[in-house]
């Protein structure tokens, strides 16, 4: 039974090394997917993992329809296995209808990856159409970490390695950007809420205030405890 499945994580998680997997070991049987994606950083028509690996891609723009697409393809005697979307929190939710249907009414797999939640940690509108849709949701079994070494399940955008909690929800960016310029970095939940990067811990860290000089009430055992 063909499916729809959501791979679903944070940014830097692998998703799209995985959906260049998937299509390579497809690929090598004989099948014959299509490949889609929307607003990629190598470019326009291309999927790319931080692994290095790039193929070409259909760009699935604003208003693209993945079912007339699909249909005029197969119609003009094209063969199509499955379809494998990047970048899908970035389609609106009328194309993940699409996809359901190519499902559904053209009998292939659909695999879509992408990001559920933005640097606000609101849902995309495609990938909470795609959650409301998906045969299965898939997280991906390599967690990207938190700079505290817990699992990382929020992204956030940053400035100079200071998170900013204002702005478009799309801004098409990577990690590890450097200083100055507007990037992202995950984060676990804890640290998301307290806006605490890997920067500003650091900054935190080396701050007079956290010094470990004993304070007065502290020493006479009435001090309030505090936690990061
Ligand atoms: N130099 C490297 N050596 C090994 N693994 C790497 C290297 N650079 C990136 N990766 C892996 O690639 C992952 C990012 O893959 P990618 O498919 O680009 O992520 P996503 O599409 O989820 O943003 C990282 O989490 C890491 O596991
Ligand atoms: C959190 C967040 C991310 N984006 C952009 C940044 C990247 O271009 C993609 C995610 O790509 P990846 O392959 O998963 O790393 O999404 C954005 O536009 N808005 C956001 O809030």
């Amino acid at each position: 039974m063909p499916e729809l499945v959501f791979f679903s994580g944070t940014m830097d998680c692998g998703k799209s090394t995985l959906a260049l997997q998937i299509e390579h070991n497809r690929s090598t049987r004989g099948l014959q997917g299509m490949i889609f994606t929307r607003d990629d950083r190598a470019g326009e028509g291309k999927l790319s993992s931080r692994l290095g690996l790039v193929t070409d891609a259909v760009e699935a723009a604003e208003g693209f329809d993945f079912y007339a697409y699909l249909v005029a393809h197969l119609s003009k005697g094209g063969r199509c296995d499955y379809v494998i979307a990047d970048e899908a929190q970035f389609l609106a939710p009328e194309q993940i209808d699409q996809l359901a249907r190519v499902v559904d009414d053209l009998d292939l797999d659909v695999f879509a990856f992408g990001i559920t939640t933005d640097f606000r940690s609101k849902l995309f509108p495609g990938s909470q159409r795609l959650v409301e849709l998906a045969d299965r949701v898939e997280v991906l079994q390599v967690e990207a970490l938190c700079w505290c070494g817990a699992r990382a399940t929020h992204n956030a955008r940053t400035v100079g390695g200071v998170m900013v909690v204002e702005g478009a929800q799309v801004v098409v960016g990577d990690v590890n950007q450097a200083a100055g310029e507007v990037g992202y970095e995950v984060l676990c939940r804890r640290h998301h809420r307290r806006r605490m990067t890997a920067a500003s811990a650091r900054a935190a860290a080396l701050s007079p205030d956290v010094l470990p000089v004993e304070h007065e009430d502290a020493a006479r055992g009435t001090a309030a405890p505090t936690r990061t």
